[in-house]
C-alpha cells in the first residue's frame, strides 16, 4: 500500500450553471520519502486536490489514503506551505513557528528545542525574535516551511511556495528544500507552474490536464550524481523539460515559414 493514495478523485464545486467540475477521476499514488511535483494550467484545480488530501476541502466522490487512513476531515499529520508566508505580523518569528504547537497543546521545552533546531537549519537562528515585517519574502517563507515543519509531520503539502520569489533566492530555496527533506524524510507533493522547479525537486513529475484535472503525464526524474545546480544543464534533466513540456501541450505547433 502506497503511503499516499488519491483514487478516482472527482470535485465539483457549485451546482447548475454556477457548476465547475474542478477534478474529474484524478489518481496519483507515492511512497514514504518521495518528493511529488504538480505541474499543469492555471485553474486546472491542483490547489484544490491539495485541499483535499490535507482534508481542509471535502471531494465530491473518490477516496484519498494516507498513511493507511481514509482521510475524513482535517488531521493534524501534514504541513502546509502556501504561495504566501501568511505570518502572524504581531508575533516574533519563533512564535509564529511554535504556533502550531500551541493549537496541539504541546508548547513543551522540546518543541523549543525543535523550533530553535528548525531555525538553524533554515538560517534564520539569528532573527529568532524578530518580527515578519522585518525579514525579506524568502526569510519569511523560510519561517513558514518551519512552522509547517515544527510537529515533524510525515507529509508536507506546498502550493507554489516559491511563486512570488525573485529566481535567485527561489534557487536557494529549492536547496534548501532537498536539505529539509533529507533531513526530515518528509514526504512532499509540491504545487509549481515552474516546469525546471519540478525537475529539479522531484523524484517523480505528475503533469494535470486542463480543467477538469486528470493525470495526463507521470514519469520519474532519473537524474545521475547529487541535485545541484549544475545538474540542470545534463542531458537527463533536459530530457525532463522535454517530457513534462510535451504533456503540458506546449511543444505543439512549428514555427511559420516565410
Ligand atoms: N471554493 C470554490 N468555489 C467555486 N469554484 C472554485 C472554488 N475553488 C476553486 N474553484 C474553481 O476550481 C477550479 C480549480 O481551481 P484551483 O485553484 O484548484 O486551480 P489551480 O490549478 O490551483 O490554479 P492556479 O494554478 O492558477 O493556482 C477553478 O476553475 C476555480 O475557479
Amino acid at each position: 500500500m502506497a503511503f499516499v493514495e488519491i483514487s478516482n478523485v472527482r470535485k465539483v464545486f457549485g451546482s447548475g450553471a454556477n457548476q465547475v467540475v474542478a477534478l474529474d477521476e484524478a489518481c496519483l499514488t507515492f511512497e514514504e520519502n518521495e518528493f511529488v511535483a504538480l505541474l499543469g494550467p492555471s485553474g486546472c484545480g491542483k490547489t484544490t486536490l491539495l485541499k483535499i488530501v490535507s482534508g481542509l476541502l471535502s471531494r465530491t466522490t473518490g477516496s484519498v489514503r494516507v498513511g493507511g487512513r481514509e482521510v475524513a476531515g482535517p488531521y493534524s499529520d501534514y504541513g502546509f506551505v502556501f504561495q504566501t508566508p501568511s505570518l502572524m505580523p504581531w508575533r516574533s518569528v519563533l512564535q509564529n513557528v511554535l504556533f502550531p504547537m500551541e493549537i496541539l497543546g504541546k508548547r513543551d521545552a522540546a518543541a523549543q528545542q525543535r523550533a530553535e533546531q528548525l531555525l538553524d537549519l533554515t538560517g534564520l537562528h539569528a532573527f529568532a525574535n524578530a518580527r515578519p515585517h522585518e525579514l525579506s519574502g524568502g526569510m519569511q517563507q523560510r519561517v513558514s516551511l518551519c512552522r509547517a515543519l515544527i510537529h515533524k509531520p510525515k507529509l508536507l503539502l506546498m502550493d507554489e511556495p516559491f511563486g512570488a520569489l525573485d529566481e535567485f533566492t527561489r534557487l536557494d530555496m529549492n536547496d534548501l528544500l532537498l536539505k529539509i527533506k533529507a533531513e526530515t524524510g518528509a514526504s512532499v507533493l509540491f504545487v509549481t507552474h515552474s516546469i525546471s522547479e519540478a525537475i529539479y525537486l522531484s523524484d517523480k513529475v505528475v503533469v494535470f490536464s486542463r480543467r477538469p484535472a486528470r493525470v495526463s503525464e507521470e514519469f520519474r526524474i532519473e537524474i545521475r550524481g547529487p541535485r545541484t545546480q549544475a545538474c540542470r544543464f545534463t542531458p537527463e534533466f533536459t530530457e525532463a523539460e522535454r517530457r513534462a513540456s510535451e504533456a503540458l501541450g506546449l511543444l505543439v505547433g512549428s514555427p511559420q515559414e516565410d
